[in-house]
């Protein structure tokens, strides 16, 4: 089978993009395509698989599968390109507009030239910070900020974040030391992660910069996470390294984020979205 198939990323946290607005998968093919793509020497390579889609709650729907195959709730990254996308491809005709994901309904506007859109600013909704609804097992049902958290012969300090799917920040001094291939597998499979979790070390700059490091749930070290982002500046405001209602330029690997967690408890989103290449993908289903 031959799928239509473009490849975009955001900060470099790429992605393999199918427009279900003019091509049909079957859902029970999603998982092996996710991993089929995704490899580097047998499919084309990236981060896992989105799937943009007709919605009937919003003007469009996105879907986001990790490189294992495993479905995830949101994706920071995707959302932007799936607006770019979505607005250059004319599945939309306005500037704001929503997008479903598995975890909400985002607004998403898009700042274009001559119809190319140059930047993509998200408003992600609001953090979930009860312990249940990251979820994260043990304690009481109270916030999870800066709480002791052994891993093998490490005790690190937790701040756990749902940003519609479930993110393990950890603060560190020097960020070019964060463990990530050390701790980063461990942590994302803990058993007080029931559903797995994103896993951040953060190093804050100044009042309104951090330095960000993943290891993505399902996909390992990608270069960048968008909700791994917002869920660090969340982070960061529990533990009073950054003001709410403030810009913080957060700096990923693949280049920078500005995050904003306003008053009324929304997170807001604002960077780029860049279209790779495009072709068709002949499909072995071999995984
Ligand atoms: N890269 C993404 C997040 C993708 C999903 C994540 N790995 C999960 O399973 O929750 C982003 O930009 O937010």
């Amino acid at each position: 089978m031959e799928i239509p198939f473009t490849k975009m990323h955001g900060l470099g946290n790429n992605y393999i993009y199918i427009d279900l607005f003019k091509f049909n998968l079957e859902e029970e093919m999603l998982p092996d395509i996710a991993i089929e793509v995704s490899n580097v020497n047998t499919g084309i390579g990236s981060d896992g698989l989105i799937l943009i889609h007709p919605s009937n709650k919003a003007d469009l729907g996105m879907r986001i599968f990790n490189k294992d195959g495993s479905e995830g709730q949101s994706c920071g990254n995707g959302l932007r390109c799936t607006a770019k996308y979505a607005y250059e491809n004319g599945i939309i005709d306005k500037e704001i507009f929503r997008i479903e994901t598995k975890a909400n309904i985002v607004e998403a506007s898009v700042v274009q030239e001559q119809g190319v859109v140059n930047e993509i600013k998200v408003d992600m909704g609001k953090p979930a910070l009860r312990r249940a609804d990251v979820p994260m097992m043990g304690g009481d049902d109270a916030q999870v900020v800066d709480e002791p958290f052994q891993v093998g012969d490490e005790l690190l300090q937790v701040t756990a974040v749902s940003m519609g799917n479930p993110h393990a920040v950890f603060f560190v001094d020097d960020i070019t030391k964060a463990p990530l291939y050390e701790l980063g597998p461990a942590i994302e499979k803990d058993r007080r992660f029931p559903h797995g979790v994103n896993v951040e070390f953060i190093e804050k700059v100044t009042e309104n910069e951090l330095n960000f490091r993943v290891w993505e749930r399902g996909s390992g070290i990608t270069q960048a996470c968008g909700t791994g982002a917002c869920a660090a500046v969340v982070a960061s405001v529990l533990n009073n390294y950054v003001k709410r209602n403030e810009e913080v330029v957060v700096h990923l690997q693949g280049g920078d984020l500005i995050i904003k967690w306003d008053e009324n408890g929304h997170v807001w989103m604002t960077g780029g979205a860049e279209v790779i290449a495009s072709g068709m993908y002949k499909f072995n289903s071999n995984s």
